[in-house]
């Protein structure tokens, strides 16, 4: 590869056998650290590079943009969410952003029921229980959770996430009802407006995009608003939730209980929500397994390589024209 052929910036090590392929189209330069890297390294990184693939706890602005420089062609981000990516700045500049759907549906879907059964069965309370060693028995009212048969599962952000949810609930015998922008063609669910959905469903699940919109849409009314038998499940992005507010409705018994694997200052949790019982807390696992990260990891690959020969990228962003 010549000095100059083009400069890859990987922001943290991914499976070499996925980066591969990167290997034939420019130099490539992956992140030793076992860390994101901090805003002062990113920068430096990024200098002269062609392409960069980002993670989603990379902030990818204006500054880190300008510290690129003009040779910048493709941010590849590799998650489905692209709220860290400014994309409005980027493709301002001619730069191509790309995501990486599809590829993490089952994965998410899959954590999402871990969370809810978590929740309503009050499995890592148990857990907890026994490993402190206190004393228990089987009794026939003990640790009663919550079935879910017959309940009203209410998915907010029906795409392919929300509807691989919905028919995962479906299976354990579950009414899928959903709030969505648009109309979606999704097996029985019901189309809901919002505030219905919330007065009336059993655990609600948080699927959609965090965008200026969706920010704090689950805040202190829209938590009132809900049963105080019902459930908050949170596998999308934690701003959706105003965390603060949550903390204070399970603290007053106005929901039942939360399984949240996404927070609004990640990595920090509020103190809030540590301290009850009834939260189930998860270290954003929603595509964590080998499989599907590997499969991201190519994905990302496959949108730079394609962009540095000059083809078409598999999954762009596509900007909705307002
Ligand atoms: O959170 C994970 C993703 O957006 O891919």
């Amino acid at each position: 590869m010549s000095p100059d052929s083009p400069r890859i910036v990987v922001t943290r090590a991914l499976p070499p056998a996925a980066l591969e392929p990167l290997h034939s189209v420019g130099q490539v330069w992956v992140s030793p650290h076992d860390r994101p890297l901090s805003v002062a390294e990113l920068h430096q990184a990024v200098d002269g590079a062609s392409a960069i693939i980002s993670m989603l706890n990379d902030k990818i602005d204006d500054d880190v943009l300008d510290a690129a420089g003009p040779n910048l062609r493709i941010v590849a981000n590799t998650a489905v969410g692209y709220d860290n990516l400014d994309v409005p700045a980027i493709t301002h500049r001619g730069v191509l952003a790309t995501n990486t759907p599809g590829v993490l549906v089952d994965a998410t879907a899959d954590l999402t029921m871990a969370l809810l059964l978590d929740v309503t069965r009050r499995v890592s309370e148990g857990d907890r229980l026994v490993r402190s060693g206190a004393a228990w028995s089987w009794d026939i009212s003990f640790m009663l959770g919550s079935g879910l048969q017959g309940k009203q599962l209410g998915i907010i952000g029906m795409g392919h996430i929300g509807q691989a949810v919905a028919a995962r609930a479906a299976a354990f015998g579950m009414d899928v009802a959903h709030h969505s922008r648009r109309p979606v063609e999704a097996g029985g669910s019901r189309r809901l407006p919002l505030d219905e959905l919330l007065a009336t469903s059993d655990v609600v699940s948080l699927h959609c995009p965090l965008t200026a919109q969706t920010r704090h849409l689950i805040d202190a009314e829209a938590l009132r608003s809900m049963k105080g038998s019902a459930y908050l499940v949170n596998t999308a992005r934690g701003p959706i939730v105003d965390e603060a507010a949550l903390a204070a409705a399970l603290a007053g018994g106005e929901i039942a209980g939360a399984a949240l694997d996404v927070y609004e200052n990640e990595p920090e949790v509020h103190d809030g929500l540590r301290a009850l019982p009834n939260v189930v807390l998860a270290p954003h696992l929603g595509s964590a397994t080998v499989e599907t990260r590997t499969r991201m990891a190519e994905l990302a690959v496959e949108n730079v390589v394609a962009t540095l020969l000059g083809k078409d990228a598999p999954t762009p962003i596509s900007v909705p024209s307002t």
